[in-house]
């Protein structure tokens, strides 16, 4: 069944210029989608519109159905109830979603507890959990620090933990591993990856990087110039791109790969 259904959406500027173009994709329940594009492609924008969350002096049209709920020119106070609910997201950047004065666990416990009731030493429990479940090793240190108190690896499995305490059923990544030290990002997409089959959640990633969106998704949508390039399974994108603009994206990641074949050869 669809779960997210966008249709023709555009993205302008209150002066005219056109960021995203005509945009058109589903996500069915339980899909994991990518989307790929160079910077400044309009990848941030399309999941911006998708949660009904565009910046002032931007505007969206066309259809944006999220699990029944149009998005596109409805109230704000519609709009609340989908977020966190249906959709919840994942920043490049956690103290984006972090509110730097209130203890970690706190913000988690929020969530938690507008989705389960659970109040005191239950919710606790909970909120112990869910930081577990990320894989934060001392979570009771971690639920009592504050977002400067812990590491830019820890906080993105915080901002993870209270993404998935709603229990959405999508997913939307965006960029979420990019900030990260290269040796905590394979561990990262390595956890969305198990948490999201888990749950069996839809999920909708945003990257520059072709070999990130192939770990994590079964279908990618390659975006240029606020444009759908192209879109299809990722191993036929990977293996037959038919465009130039994804071909040049696939033999860079390729080019990536030999290089490493090349320096890890005896
Ligand atoms: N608040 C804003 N005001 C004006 N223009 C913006 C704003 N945010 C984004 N843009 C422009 O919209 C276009 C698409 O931006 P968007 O952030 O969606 O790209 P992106 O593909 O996510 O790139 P990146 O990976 O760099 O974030 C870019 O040309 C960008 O300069």
């Amino acid at each position: 069944m669809t779960l997210l259904d966008v249709r023709g959406l555009t993205v302008r500027t209150d002066d005219g210029r056109i960021l995203v173009d005509d945009l058109s994709f589903t996500v069915a329940g339980g899909e994991r989608l990518g989307l790929i594009g160079e910077s400044g492609s309009g990848k941030s924008l399309t999941t911006l519109a998708v949660l009904g969350l565009l910046p002032d002096g931007m505007t969206s049209s066309g259809s944006v159905e999220l699990a029944g709920t149009q998005m596109v020119g409805a109230a704000e106070r519609s709009l609340t109830g989908v977020r966190g609910r249906d959709a919840a997201v994942v920043f490049q950047e956690p103290l984006t979603a972090l509110d730097p004065l209130m203890r970690l666990g706190r913000q988690i416990a929020e969530p938690l507890a507008r989705r389960t009731g659970l109040t005191g030493k239950r919710l606790r429990g909970a909120v112990h959990q869910a930081l577990e479940q990320v894989r934060l090793p001392e979570p009771d240190r971690i639920a009592r620090a504050f977002a400067h108190e812990v590491s830019g690896g820890q906080r993105q499995r915080v901002a993870l933990a209270m993404a998935l305490a709603c229990e959405p059923k999508l997913l939307i990544a965006d960029e979420p591993t990019t900030a990260l030290d290269v040796s905590v990002q394979a561990e990262m997409l390595e956890l969305i990856d198990g948490l999201v089959r888990e749950r069996e959640m839809a999920v909708l990633f945003v990257s520059h990087d072709l070999a990130v969106v192939s770990r994590v998704t079964d279908r990618v949508l390659v975006m240029k110039d606020g444009r759908a390039v192209e879109q299809g399974v990722v191993h036929d994108i990977v293996r037959a791109p038919r465009e130039t603009y994804t071909r040049t994206l696939v033999a860079s990641a390729r080019k990536l790969e030999s290089a490493l074949d090349l320096r890890s050869a005896p």
